[in-house]
């Protein structure tokens, strides 16, 4: 029977994953689900935002739905203890190196994007992004320079191999889906961009059936608002994959509707599977968030982690059912809770 760790985390991690859990419930796939704790709700009960448990049961599990942390009164806290060192612990020892975001237009969700209609209609795009490298992983600290002042520094680098084997996996996801890749980065400015704009065209050679373009980031964080149908699949470093991937999700209605998937080459079909989004704690605890992104992580994590294809795309379609129906939380313009979501995505599944 799989295993699947359900790790809720802080302000409304917890909300969105109960909605989650009900509809694997109603699904009833025969799973078993163990809880840990991890982030804020970790550092809190044990003194670490991924306690060994934690860590444990992560690799011992087939997937794990991770809800979000982040919590503001952890935000002084040495760097080591806050538990946004939870998520990049775990992606880093499990190898979850390829995290995919996919942004798709739900029909009815026109007047939520921030872009006009037919601009937003045509999104149908996934950001794959670099999950175990970049600026994020490098050597960082705070320094004193000669002349006194105090000196944050990160180092950005990523090897060739690192640079490899997300190339692969964005070639593999174009060729799955409509056979174009972008590759995003800032080769004119950053040597870590260079090589991986020589490395993505030299892995190029194996795909020669996938339409390949590179694109600086500037330019790709221009282009996803003025054309963004242009693309299908980009692929890109950690930290401009953050950043796009959070734009992307107000060009489709909300960041309360972007699932992710992040896929390691430790266990090929072990995955953590989560919101893009963080913990929100303006609305933590109001019942106000959208609970939906949460609900599209478990039918990535169907698809990519379990094989079950037909119930993700039943859960997709609910989704999409309800709120073709005009259910909306208040990301989306409407004024149902997180609850009432949910309710609707179980009542569109029966
Ligand atoms: N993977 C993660 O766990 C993750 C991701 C991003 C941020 N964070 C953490 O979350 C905390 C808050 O960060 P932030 O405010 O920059 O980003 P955030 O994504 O938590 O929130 C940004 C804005 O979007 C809104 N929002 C987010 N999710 C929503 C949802 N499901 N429904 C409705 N509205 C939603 C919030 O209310 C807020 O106004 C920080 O501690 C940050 O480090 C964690
Ligand atoms: C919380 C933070 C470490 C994380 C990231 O930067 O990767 C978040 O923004 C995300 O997008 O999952
Ligand atoms: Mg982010």
């Amino acid at each position: 029977m799989a295993l699947i760790a359900i790790l809720a985390g802080d302000g409304i991690g917890p909300e969105v994953t109960a909605e989650a859990r009900r509809v694997l419930d109603a699904l009833d796939l025969g799973f078993d689900f163990e809880e840990g704790l991890v982030g804020g709700a970790a550092y809190h009960a044990t003194g670490h935002p991924l306690p060994p448990e934690t860590l444990a049961l992560a690799k011992r599990a087939d997937a794990i739905l991770f809800g979000a942390v982040g919590d503001p009164s952890c935000d002084s806290l040495e760097r080591s203890l806050r538990p946004e060192q939870a998520i990049l612990g775990l992606r880093k020892e499990l190898s979850l190196f390829a995290n995919l975001r996919p942004a798709k237009l739900f029909p009815g969700l026109e007047d939520a994007s921030a872009l006009r209609p037919e601009v937003a209609s045509a999104i149908d795009l996934l950001i794959l992004r670099e999950l175990n490298g970049d600026v994020y992983f490098g050597e960082k600290g705070m320094r004193t320079t000669a002349s006194g002042l105090r000196e944050g520094y990160d180092i950005m680098s990523y090897n060739e191999a690192e640079v490899r084997r997300i190339a692969i996996a964005g070639f593999e996801a174009a060729r799955r889906r409509r056979g174009k890749l972008c590759s995003v980065d800032k080769a004119n400015v950053l040597e870590t961009s260079q090589l991986w704009r020589d490395v993505v065209i030299e892995t190029a050679a194996q795909y020669p059936d996938i339409a390949l373009t590179h694109m600086y980031v500037d330019n790709a964080a221009m282009q996803l608002v003025r054309n963004p149908g242009q693309f299908d699949v980009i692929v890109t470093g950690n930290l401009f994959g953050d950043i796009l991937s959070d734009q992307a999700s107000m060009c489709v209605g909300s960041i309360g509707m972007l699932a992710s998937a992040s896929l390691s080459d430790w266990r090929s079909t072990l995955g953590l599977y989560e919101p893009i989004h963080g913990s929100a704690p303006d609305i933590a605890g109001q019942g106000k968030a959208n609970p939906c992104a949460m609900i599209l992580s478990v039918a990535m994590m169907l698809r990519h982690s379990l094989d079950m294809p037909a119930p993700a795309d039943r859960i997709e379609a609910a989704v999409s059912a309800a709120i073709g129906k005009g259910v909306r939380t208040a990301d989306l313009g409407g004024t149902h809770s997180t609850r009432e979501m949910g309710d609707a995505v179980l009542a569109a599944l029966a």
